[in-house]
């Protein structure tokens, strides 16, 4: 009896190691292995890399460097040291497919424009909606792209769009000055279906005006009367779903790069006196009047922050695709149906690239960036057909933030500070936790020695201890984690030139 036990316990004891081995290598043994036999003998494999366990592949791996470690280019960087450089192609499994990431400038570049051979995959479109201009392909994507490029950013329609939303721009300002304290970006909500209803209202007012009465000649009424090779218009489904797609593609993502400006800004007030003397100067002839298109392009060191904060934002950090064919490159194989996962931030973060990366650093934009290693928009034929929109947005932004506002305190203070405060000669700590100053600090405070260390109590726009480094930044989950370390180092590595 006592011997049957003891079998049956080292083989459970034994099983455990091999079922742990089996499960760590199940997808590199189930998609991998058999295409490993096949290419042997034709001097070409599969990238190198791992894939993890069966169904969660190397979900748990990703998190863990994203989330947890927040130190989300680790995930490259291990892959980079334990499997070397190659082609700057890793196989893994990741978002539920087996999958390849791409993270060099030149395989990106080469998938980006190869459209025929890597078509758009999202891991889910609901949100896109089905028919719109992000996921559908061929003729169809060529000719709405078409429209809505010339439509959203073409330099005439920049220049009314300019006109129209200075406006809204600075009574949004206005209204958060007043609020005291700005709050950092909170999630918007995903109210695509309230999008849609509101659309559709619209659409069918359009359709009943038809005849004439009370038209209009905006993107609607462009998306209605496009026809393809028969005369065919789009569907209201397709019609609807290209504008919500435009919101959905749009918004969030100025949204998010132009909160990312202010944090920046707030942060390197240096950033922020450079940008208001470009910005005055600007606006010195203006009587009043709004800035234009023509000016913007005059003002270097405005698309130099707006370069950067896009850089350093990383607000699309990865893009997806999938392989159509079999496709070889440079002695490595994508095998059909795999996705491909162009990994950007990557790109913008990565030394080779940049130098000092995780520095917010506008000057460097003096000179362009190496070839390849800046796809903030993608590239190809689905490069970004917002982009120039984007940056004119972020720019207008810009503008109105550093002609109407001249410090961006990290603080906010409620309240008066006591003048008297300045004759102290030892002040061993202030404590404003509860944040109830308000005013200007009285310049002779400056006199006292190791204010630095014992200021505390004011939060920054991430909602932390001034002086603690920010790790969770904005806190939107779209927005891949500053690490401590490189928050620790921005807030030092900038300087003025
Ligand atoms: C900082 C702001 C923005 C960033 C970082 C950004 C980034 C991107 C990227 C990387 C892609 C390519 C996706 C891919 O290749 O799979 C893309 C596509 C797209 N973007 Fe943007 N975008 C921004 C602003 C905008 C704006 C303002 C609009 C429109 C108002 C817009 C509408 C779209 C649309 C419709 C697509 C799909 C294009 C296609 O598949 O042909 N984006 N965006």
């Amino acid at each position: 009896m006592e011997t049957s036990m003891g079998v049956w316990l080292a083989l459970l004891l034994g099983l455990f190691p091999v079922l742990g081995w089996l499960l760590w290598w199940w997808n590199d043994l189930w998609y991998a292995f058999p295409l490993k036999f096949r290419y042997s003998g034709t001097g070409t494999r599969l990238p190198p890399g791992h894939m993890g366990f069966p169904f969660l592949g190397e979900m748990i791996t990703f998190l863990w460097y994203f989330k947890f470690l927040r130190r989300p280019d680790e995930f490259i960087n291990s892959k980079r040291r334990k499997y070397g450089d190659g082609e700057g192609m890793y196989r893994t499994h990741l978002f539920g497919s087996p999958s390849i990431i791409a993270c060099f400038p030149s395989i990106s570049k080469y998938i980006y424009r190869s459209g025929d051979l890597f078509i758009v995959k999202w891991p889910n479109v609901d949100l896109m909606g089905p028919t719109s201009l992000g996921v559908i392909h061929g003729k169809a994507h060529a000719r709405i792209r078409s429209y809505l490029t010339n439509a959203i950013n073409r330099p005439d329609s920049l220049r009314r769009i300019a006109a129209h939303v200075q406006p809204r721009m600075v009574a949004a300002l206005q209204s958060w000055a007043h609020q005291g304290q700005l709050k950092g970006y909170s999630a918007v909500k995903k109210c695509r279906k309230k999008l849609e209803a509101i659309f559709r209202v619209e659409l069918e007012k359009k359709k009943k005006n038809g005849n004439g009465v009370e038209t209009t000649n905006d993107l609607m009424d462009g998306l209605m009367k496009i026809e393809d090779d028969e005369g065919n218009k789009l569907s209201d489904q397709e019609n609807v779903e290209n504008i919500v797609g435009l919101v959905v593609g749009g918004y969030d993502t100025t949204a998010l790069s132009s909160t990312w400006a202010l944090y920046f800004l707030a942060k390197f007030p240096n950033v922020l006196e450079k940008l208001r003397e470009e910005n005055m100067a600007a606006c010195k002839n203006k009587k009043g009047e709004f800035i234009t298109t023509e000016d913007l392009s005059r003002m270097k060191y405005t698309a130099n922050v707006v370069e950067e904060t896009i850089r350093m934002a990383n607000i699309a950090a990865i893009n997806f695709r999938l392989a159509t064919r079999e496709v070889e490159y440079k002695g490595y194989k994508i095998p059909k149906d795999w996705k491909v996962i162009l990994w950007i931030r990557y790109l913008h973060t990565n030394p080779e690239n940049f130098d000092d990366p995780m520095c917010f650093n506008p000057d460097r934009w003096n000179n362009p960036a190496k070839p390849g290693t800046f796809l903030v928009f993608g590239g190809g034929s689905r490069i970004c057909p917002g982009n120039m929109l984007a940056r004119l947005q972020i720019a207008l932004f810009l503008h109105h933030l550093s002609v109407g506002y001249k410090a961006l305190h990290q603080n906010s203070l409620h309240g008066f500070i006591p003048n008297e405060i300045v004759n102290c000669t030892e002040l061993r700590a202030m404590d404003l936790s509860s944040n109830l100053l308000k005013g200007a600090i009285p310049s002779s405070l400056g006199r006292l020695t190791h204010l630095h260390h014992l200021f505390i109590g004011n939060l920054d726009l991430c909602g932390r201890q001034v002086h603690k480094p920010c790790r969770t930044s904005m806190g939107f989950p779209a927005v891949l984690p500053h690490d401590a370390a490189s928050d620790e180092a921005a807030g030092k590595c900038y300087v003025s030139t």
